[in-house]
């Protein structure tokens, strides 16, 4: 991380992974254009076969070489937007060696999510399902919608474009823990209901769970709370990638420096300007 003269600016190096996928791309392309970011190095698990091939300018290196361009470029943050078991490899990596990481993939396991946050402890980690600074207002509107509307039935729907992993989308488990959380002492997630097929009627306190896969959709996510003849629905869409590259590249420059520890979007949006904030080791949260 440099400073510059005025001791106030700052630039952030990354190294990005997956960075010939969708997010990778994206990542690429918004760093190019910031002067808060510069980019140390990019890989990819199957690197272009033209070595002269480059996304936004940057080389990509194939991802055998990670571990020798994180000791050779000394980035101050990854950022991740890969797969669960691709992602937890290279935090592992960058933790080892003091980095921090920002992590964006979703559809980890508990087992695996309990393994990053382990791997807190050594370095800082930044995970969030979702980098759009809209979902920190909608999941807040929804926790509020919640706690003012006891007993009222709620759906939570998410759209995806049609090359997405894993479902719900990890979005949408962030949005349902704060709806149990929000909801009277809490409730189990053994109250979700994921789509909906037979005989039997609504059950009072279930949650349905709803993922669509069509086209390119970027990413969608409602929430439906309904009863005593009125609905609210709360919505939130992005319209292009763009939108989780620039919250990553926040988030990254937000978290160079830190101390290790477990850190969240929140913390990002919550407090851009200060320095002050707790990383957590704690073992809870979904933010998958
Ligand atoms: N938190 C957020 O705001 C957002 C999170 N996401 C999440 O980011 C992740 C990536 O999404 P997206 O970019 O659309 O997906 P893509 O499929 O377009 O890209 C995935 C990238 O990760 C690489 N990759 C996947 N598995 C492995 C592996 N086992 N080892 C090494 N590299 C691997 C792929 O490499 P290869 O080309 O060789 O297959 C590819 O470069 C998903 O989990 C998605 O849910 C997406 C958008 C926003
Ligand atoms: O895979 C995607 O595309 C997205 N994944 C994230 C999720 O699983 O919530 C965030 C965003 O909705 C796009």
């Amino acid at each position: 991380m440099s400073v510059g003269d005025d001791g106030e600016s700052t630039n952030v190096s990354v190294a990005v992974t997956g960075a010939t996928g969708e997010m990778g791309r994206a990542v690429l392309d918004a760093a190019g254009a910031r002067e808060d970011v510069s980019v140390a190095f990019a890989v990819n698990r199957d690197a272009p076969r033209d070595p002269a091939e480059s996304v936004a300018g940057v080389r990509v290196e194939p991802a055998r070489e990670f571990d020798r361009l994180l000791a050779d470029r000394s980035p101050d943050v990854v950022v991740d937007f890969t797969g669960p078991a691709s992602s937890q490899n290279y935090v592992a990596v960058a933790a080892e060696a003091g980095v921090a990481s920002v992590v964006g993939t979703t559809g980890f396991d508990d087992e695996g999510e309990a393994a990053l946050r382990e791997l807190a402890e050594y370095a800082p980690v930044l995970k969030a399902s979702n980098f759009g600074r809209g979902v920190q207002a909608l999941v807040s509107a929804v926790e509020s919608a919640v706690a003012d509307l006891p007993g009222y039935d709620v759906e939570v729907t998410e759209t995806h474009h049609n090359r997405k992993r894993d479902a719900p989308s990890g979005t949408a488990k962030t949005i349902l823990e704060a709806i149990e959380g929000a909801r009277d002492g809490g409730t189990a997630d053994g109250q979700r209901v994921h789509g909906r097929e037979g005989e039997a009627p609504r059950e009072a306190g279930e949650i349905g769970v709803h993922a669509r896969r069509a086209g390119t959709i970027t990413g969608e996510h409602e929430v439906l709370l309904a009863g005593n003849h009125e609905e609210v629905r709360l919505t939130h869409r992005a319209e292009d990638r763009g939108v989780f590259a620039e919250g990553a590249l926040d988030a990254a420059v937000w978290l160079a420096g830190r101390e290790p520890g477990w850190y969240d979007f929140a913390d990002v949006v919550d407090g851009a300007e200060s320095n002050d904030a707790e990383a957590t080791n704690d073992t809870g949260g979904d933010d998958r």
